[in-house]
């Protein structure tokens, strides 16, 4: 397994965020998160990534032990991330974003990294965007940049909040392309959404979450089936 997630536990004062979750991620798989607002998604981000410490549980990634590894050495090992928010450095230039993070994420040279930074940006259709201030970005724009900053970094695993919303259906349709490109050069992928048919055009399978805890993993299509994903997730009654 690429990341092996076990026994994670954290909370917020009385609101239980993360409840004795294991989840795993193969090398080069698509997996999808889905869960109604509050239900901790966005938190597991930051608890893998490293942003957040839990209370307590194992993380294994590359098959090394990782646990209490904080963020800059989970990036550095292949653990790239999207904000939900757009999170440009607004006063640099969409190449400069790039260079940040594969200059800081990979520990190399401006020198060394110009080259890929520049097939990222053409790659994610930003190229003739390079030289603008990342302020100035559409919000399409705004997500594709968090997309190819995360991949200057190098990652094997991709972690993708949300980066669907806010977007037209053409937009999103050109943006789940793009994630399926992404993933045919061997990065594995997971990804939290609330457009369920974006996720569903790129996932092997599919995690829900509620009040912190997994209450289905499984085939996508199997687990959408699921009496108490309906009425958990969708607000519809079994
Ligand atoms: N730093 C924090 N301090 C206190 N409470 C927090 C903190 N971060 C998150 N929470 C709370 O933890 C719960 C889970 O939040 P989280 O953002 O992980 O949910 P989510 O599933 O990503 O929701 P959404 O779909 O709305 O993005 C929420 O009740 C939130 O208010």
């Amino acid at each position: 397994m690429l990341l092996e997630v076990a026994g994670l536990k954290k909370s917020f004062g009385s609101i239980v965020v993360a409840d004795d979750l294991d989840l795993v991620v193969a090398p080069g798989e698509a997996v999808g998160i889905i869960g109604p607002n509050g239900a901790g998604k966005t938190t597991l981000f930051n608890l893998i990534a490293g942003g957040l410490a839990p209370t307590a549980g194992y993380f294994r990634f590359d098959g090394r032990d990782f646990t209490g590894v904080p963020l800059q050495g989970r990036c550095r090992a292949g653990i790239g991330r999207t904000h939900q928010i757009p999170q440009p450095f607004e006063k640099l230039t969409v190449f400069e974003n790039l260079l940040v993070g594969a200059v800081y994420g990979r520990r190399k040279t401006e020198a060394a990294v110009a080259q890929s930074c520049g097939e990222i940006l053409e790659r994610l259709g930003l190229l003739k965007r390079a030289n603008t201030l990342a302020g100035s970005l559409t919000l399409l724009e705004r997500k594709r940049l968090e997309m190819a900053r995360a991949l200057a970094t190098a990652p094997k695993l991709l972690l993708l909040d949300e980066i669907a919303g806010g977007l037209t259906e053409g937009e999103c349709s050109e943006l789940v392309a793009t994630i399926r490109e992404i993933r045919q050069t061997g990065v594995a992928i997971l990804w939290i959404e609330h457009v369920v048919h974006a996720l569903l055009a790129v996932i092997d399978r599919l995690v829900v979450l509620n009040f912190g805890r997994k209450i289905a993993d499984g085939v996508p299509k199997q687990v959408m089936q699921l009496p108490e994903v309906h009425q958990i997730y969708m607000g519809i009654e079994a």
